[in-house]
């Protein structure tokens, strides 16, 4: 198993630069997810990494050594493509065995191990088949046992539950995470769905414009993102963000329904501002000392099953959205009602910059 470490990594085509000076290290065995809005570069850094595409500036370490220039049958890394990439006129078995016979490894442990990763992956029935007569969830567990079986050091994944229905995609998360636990290999993992990530990561690089925006573990992330586009990027729903303007020295920001407090610990405040907060951690109620209070008209109430989600119109007309147990029978839409943030769960960010605002 291997580190991996990306130095100043710049990535051009023509003019435009899709990769902006990264810089990135996985340790060994970790599970790193790379998340980030379409376009953002997260594809192109993968292929740099397997060693299909080649860097402008910059250095990639795997394992210690220096693999910019270095092939990519050279480099033990296994790829999962977003489209599996099996070879439709072979078996499954043949698609699984032909790296490894490549790499010179003996019939006799070719089979042993297909046997081992069929059953790690539960394809056992269809080592006979074609990929065609599997379903989008078997060919993408062929596409996994192939990478499997190789042992690479260094397991690379392009989205690769993306073709999948919604309640198998659940299970196979949890299948990928029992099978790296298993396995050990360091492995980076590309996805644009938040909740993927949240789930799968042992840390997330949140990317955004072919830079990163924030390095860290899902709680990090989640509880403390650096900045307004991690804030929106990361939960469902999003966290709330509400433009305020501050009155240089006022201990508290205030807008149409919201009333904060300014922690003196942050210092003197720019006069733009984001208040954030996460739907999930307010309370109906008034608010007390050191809290902030969000007032205004019930808008729209949705089921969603477990949890109730309330829109809250402010007075000047912006949204607030909460998720609530079912059951809470205080909302009603059209009605007036007060809600509660502990000063714990507010996030203050520069509007101009996005950047948070911490003591
Ligand atoms: N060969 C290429 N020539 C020119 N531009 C390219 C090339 N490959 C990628 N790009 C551009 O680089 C940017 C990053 O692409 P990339 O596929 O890495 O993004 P991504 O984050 O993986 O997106 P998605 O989630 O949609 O797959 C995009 O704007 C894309 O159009």
């Amino acid at each position: 198993m291997a580190q991996i470490s990306i130095d100043g990594v710049t990535k051009r085509y023509g003019a435009t630069e899709v990769l902006k000076r990264l810089d990135l290290s996985v340790a060994e065995g970790e599970f790193m997810v790379l998340l980030g809005p379409s376009g953002c570069g997260k594809t192109t850094l993968l292929r740099m990494i397997a060693g299909l595409e080649t860097p402008s500036t910059g250095r990639i370490m795997i394992g210690g050594t220096d693999v910019t220039l270095t092939p990519p049958a050279k480099r033990d890394v296994g790829m999962v493509f977003q489209s599996y990439a099996l070879y439709p006129h072979m078996t499954v078995r043949e698609n699984i065995a032909l790296g490894l016979k490549l790499r010179g490894v003996t019939p006799t442990e070719i089979a042993s191990r297909i046997e081992r990763v069929a059953a790690l992956v539960q394809i056992a029935p269809y080592l006979e088949r074609k990929p065609k007569a599997l379903s989008g969830g078997q060919r993408q567990r062929v596409a996994l046992a192939r990478v499997i079986a190789r042992e690479p050091s260094v397991s690379l994944m392009d989205e690769p539950l993306s073709n999948i229905d919604a309640q198998l995609r659940t299970v196979m998360r949890a299948e990928l995470l029992r099978i790296h636990r298993k396995t050990g290999m360091t492995t980076i993992y590309v996805t644009h769905d938040q909740e993927e990530a949240m789930g799968l990561g042992d840390r997330i690089t949140v990317m955004n414009f072919g830079h990163v925006e924030q390095i860290g573990t899902p709680d990090e992330i989640y509880a403390h993102p650096a900045n307004a586009f991690v804030a929106r990027f990361i939960g469902a729903p999003r966290m709330n963000l509400i433009r305020l303007a501050h009155r240089p020295g006022a201990n508290a920001i205030e807008a149409a329904g919201i009333r904060a407090p300014v922690p003196a610990t942050l210092g003197t405040l720019p006069p733009d501002l984001f208040l954030g907060f996460r739907g999930e951690e307010a309370r109906p109620g008034a608010a007390h000392d050191g809290e902030a209070m969000i007032e205004g008209v019930v808008d729209v109430v949705e089921h969603l099953g477990a949890q109730i989600e309330v829109h809250l119109r402010l007075d000047d007309g912006e949204e607030a959205v909460f998720r609530r147990p079912r059951g809470e029978t205080i909302w009603r839409e059209g009605e007036r009602a007060s809600l509660a943030i502990p000063a714990a769960h507010l996030h203050l960010f520069n509007a101009e910059t996005g950047a948070a605002l911490r003591a």
